[in-house]
């Protein structure tokens, strides 16, 4: 087991209202709040778990889904080591979205094949009783655009929200740029380079 911590960071993008600072409040903090404000640009709070024997640093950004808040938002997305792609299953135009926001992420965090990124995506909300969108849509979309993986969850009872985030980390982990995920959080690496499917600052 490795003893000192990697640091990765995580972005959550998708549309307004579909759940993302639920979800980070969630796993960061295990709470949920049934009246949550829009986020205004992003916010980010870090995390400590173990994941096959790594101890990570999980730097998770939240970032506002309101178009207004483009601008503000766009700038944090380089330097990503995942993107967590999240829509809302009582929201079929929050799903039909994800294709505008992935080709927003690979723009401005300067991926150039975007099948390679690590990217995984979210249903949330799976606790509503009413749907518009079932998984077999979401399954399928994921395995069209580069076999992401797909989480159901919900903020509102938790589920699957541990285990999203720790296929995140898995999949930035086994990525072919391992070794390079893999820095100390206490290391500075001034010579670090774009990696081949991404980017950094
Ligand atoms: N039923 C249910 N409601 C949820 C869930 N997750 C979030 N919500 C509610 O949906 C609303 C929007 O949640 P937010 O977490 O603010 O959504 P967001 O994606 O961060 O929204 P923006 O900040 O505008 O981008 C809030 O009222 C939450 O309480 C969930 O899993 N189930």
């Amino acid at each position: 087991m490795t003893t000192k911590s990697s640091l990765l960071k995580v972005i959550l993008l998708g549309d307004g209202g579909v759940g993302k600072s639920s979800l980070m409040n969630r796993y960061v903090s295990n709470k949920f709040d049934s009246h949550l404000f829009h986020t205004i640009g992003v916010e980010f709070l870090n995390k400590e778990l173990e994941v096959d024997g790594h101890m990570v640093t999980l730097q998770i950004w939240d970032t506002a889904g309101q178009e207004r808040f483009r601008s503000l938002r766009t700038p944090f997305y380089r330097g990503s080591d995942c993107c967590l792609l999240t829509f809302s299953v009582e929201d079929n135009q929050s799903f039909l979205n994800l294709n505008n926001w992935k080709k927003e992420f690979a723009y401005y965090a300067d991926v150039r094949d975007p099948e390679k990124f690590s990217f995984v995506v979210l249903g949330n909300k799976v606790d509503v009783a009413e749907r518009q969108v079932s998984m077999e849509e979401a399954q399928r979309w994921c395995q069209e655009n580069g076999g992401y993986p797909y989480f159901e969850t919900s903020a509102k009872d938790a589920t699957n929200v541990s285990a999203a985030f720790e296929e995140a980390v898995r999949r930035v982990l086994s990525s072919e740029d391992r070794a390079e995920h893999l820095l100390p959080t206490d290391t500075v690496d001034l010579f670090r380079k774009p990696r081949a499917n991404g980017s950094c600052c």
